[in-house]
């Protein structure tokens, strides 16, 4: 798939999924979530605070019956009841909705009613940037601060994840740092070359790693021609996988704010797809991240 239009038309002949939204009581939630119904990809169970959904609902001319409510007005029992939801089968997905990223983490990591596997969980961002034929994913923006080698390995893998439900095969996976050599004294690049020879070993499958790769490198073949770099990566990326957090949550919000693009967001590595925008994210990308949701679910469900 190369773009959201895409995406969203295979998850119409995936959906419709039923997703669990924590902390419902958002316009561009609800735009989103009525978007995903009529368009047939997902049914949603509202969860939060009522009153304040069906303010947003007449406002927005969205019609209520057409959706299960649960009132709960704190945002943490809010988001662990949504959890909860998923995890007794009630609903297949969780979305964020106006509530911040580490309470629904919190949530969605609880030993009783969470979605665990023993995996790394980790956040992956599509994006459908104007000028490039193909979707960028960005990783991780939002969940792992700060990531050793063997926790980059698994980030790796769940991108290729998601990337192979959007049927690209093989992605190029580039480690992004601040330059393109290793240099010792900047751990980033040590890893980024690391993670290169175990792909090389075949200890990341699925996909072609390299690294250290700058920015403009991974994304541009002038800029890799400019600078005499000869890889496969090169230029070339689909997954940019990020050395932190910081630099990840920074690249994705520069990409939505600067870049002018169309994204979704989604984490991987739970027993189901937590659907996860920032709060500030418009309905398009809330909507494209439903999308993203279902078609995710429906590779988990494939595999098993
Ligand atoms: C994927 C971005 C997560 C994030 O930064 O969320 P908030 O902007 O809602 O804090």
């Amino acid at each position: 798939m190369r773009n959201f239009e895409e995406v969203i038309k295979f998850a119409k002949e995936r959906g419709p999924k039923t997703i669990s939204v924590a902390c419902a009581q958002d316009k561009e939630v609800l735009m989103a979530v009525e978007m995903a119904r009529k368009e047939g990809i997902a049914n949603a169970i509202l969860v939060g605070d009522l009153e304040k959904i069906k303010d947003i609902a007449n406002e927005i001319n969205i019609d209520l019956n057409n959706y299960e409510l649960i009132e709960e007005k704190d945002l943490a029992l809010a988001c662990k009841k949504a959890v909860e939801l998923v995890s007794t089968k009630k609903a297949h997905m969780v979305m964020k909705g106006l509530v911040d990223t580490s309470i629904i983490l919190k949530a969605v990591l609880d030993k009783e009613i969470g979605l665990r596997t023993g995996n790394v969980l980790s956040h992956v961002a599509v994006f459908d940037l104007p000028g490039y034929n193909r979707l960028f994913f960005v990783t991780d923006a939002a969940m792992n601060l700060d990531p050793d080698l063997q926790t980059k390995k698994q980030i790796i893998e769940n991108a290729c994840q998601i990337a192979h439900a959007l049927d690209i095969n093989e992605p190029k996976v580039a480690v992004i740092c601040a330059k393109e050599k290793v240099n010792p004294k900047m751990p980033d690049t040590v890893d980024a070359k690391e993670l290169e020879k175990m792909n090389q070993r075949g200890e990341i499958k699925g996909c072609i790693v390299g690294g250290p790769f700058a920015l403009d490198n991974a994304v541009s073949v002038e800029a890799a021609k400019h600078k005499g770099i000869n890889h496969p990566v090169a230029g070339m990326a689909d997954i940019l996988l990020a050395p932190d957090i910081e630099a990840g949550n920074i690249l994705y919000k520069s990409m939505v704010f600067f870049g002018n693009s169309k994204n979704a967001g989604v984490i991987v590595g739970a027993k189901a797809p937590v659907i996860l925008t920032s709060r500030a994210d418009n309905e398009e990308t809330k909507l494209n991240s439903i999308a993203l949701g279902v078609l995710t679910a429906a590779k988990i469900n494939d595999n098993n």
